[in-house]
């Protein structure tokens, strides 16, 4: 379990070269001075930054295989996480990040464009508007609840897609409000950031039901 600004700090840098550790350590700096002119994450958290939102997203990696090719699609990505920290990390792979509100999409395609990430791409609307494209990866923290998540995003994905979703302490809850066939698609990955919390992780397949 990550405990701790350092012991998170380590965590990350085993995860990425040291181009991308120089990169998130500007994406933190910007983070905590653009949360004072919009709420991108809770103030306090702050203090705790690398735990809390840069080892949290990096984690999602360990699921990953080196080798993936595709899409990874971020749905509401705020304040950049988990999506600018995937494609800081993993700069070759072409990441989408989803966000509808003006000041954060700002936010984004100034990030992208000071962190310099040529892969990575801002679409700037709400994810129902977004056109159809089968991804190899999607991600979601704190987006919505999972029966809604999953009706909005199952337009994306393949059999071979797969759903990375940080739920805090409500994951195993929430996967019970799935019809049965859809909860033996995904299973709760331990969170290595907050030993309550879980990560649900899984393959929809196709022509799945996601709603009860
Ligand atoms: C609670 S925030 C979480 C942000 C980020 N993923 C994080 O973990 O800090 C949810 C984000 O989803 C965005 N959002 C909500 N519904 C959306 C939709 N239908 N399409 C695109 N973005 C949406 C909101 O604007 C907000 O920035």
């Amino acid at each position: 379990m990550i405990r701790g600004e350092d012991t998170a700090k380590a965590f990350v840098a085993e995860r990425c070269d040291t181009e991308a550790f120089d990169k998130l350590e500007r994406f933190v700096a910007a983070l905590r001075e653009e949360n004072s002119s919009q709420n991108l994450v809770a103030n306090p958290t702050l203090d705790i930054a690398w735990q809390r939102h840069i080892a949290d997203s990096a984690q999602l990696l360990d699921h990953v295989s080196h080798e993936t090719k595709g899409i990874w699609l971020d749905l509401g990505t705020g304040a950049g996480l988990p999506g600018v920290v995937i494609s800081i990390m993993r700069p070759k792979w072409p990441v989408v990040l989803v966000e509808s509100r003006r000041k954060r999409i700002e936010w984004l395609e100034r990030m992208r464009h000071e962190l310099m990430l040529p892969k990575c791409e801002v679409a700037g609307m709400r994810l129902e508007l977004l056109e159809t494209v089968p991804v190899a990866v999607i991600s979601a923290r704190a987006f919505a609840p999972l029966p809604r998540l999953l009706d909005l995003s199952a337009r994306f994905s393949t059999a071979k897609t797969t759903f990375l979703l940080p739920k805090g302490r409500s994951a195993a809850q929430e996967l019970e409000t799935l019809p049965k066939k859809v909860q033996k698609m995904f299973h709760v990955e331990q969170s290595q950031t907050d030993d309550e919390a879980g990560i649900l992780i899984g393959k929809l397949a196709k022509g799945a039901r996601t709603k009860t």
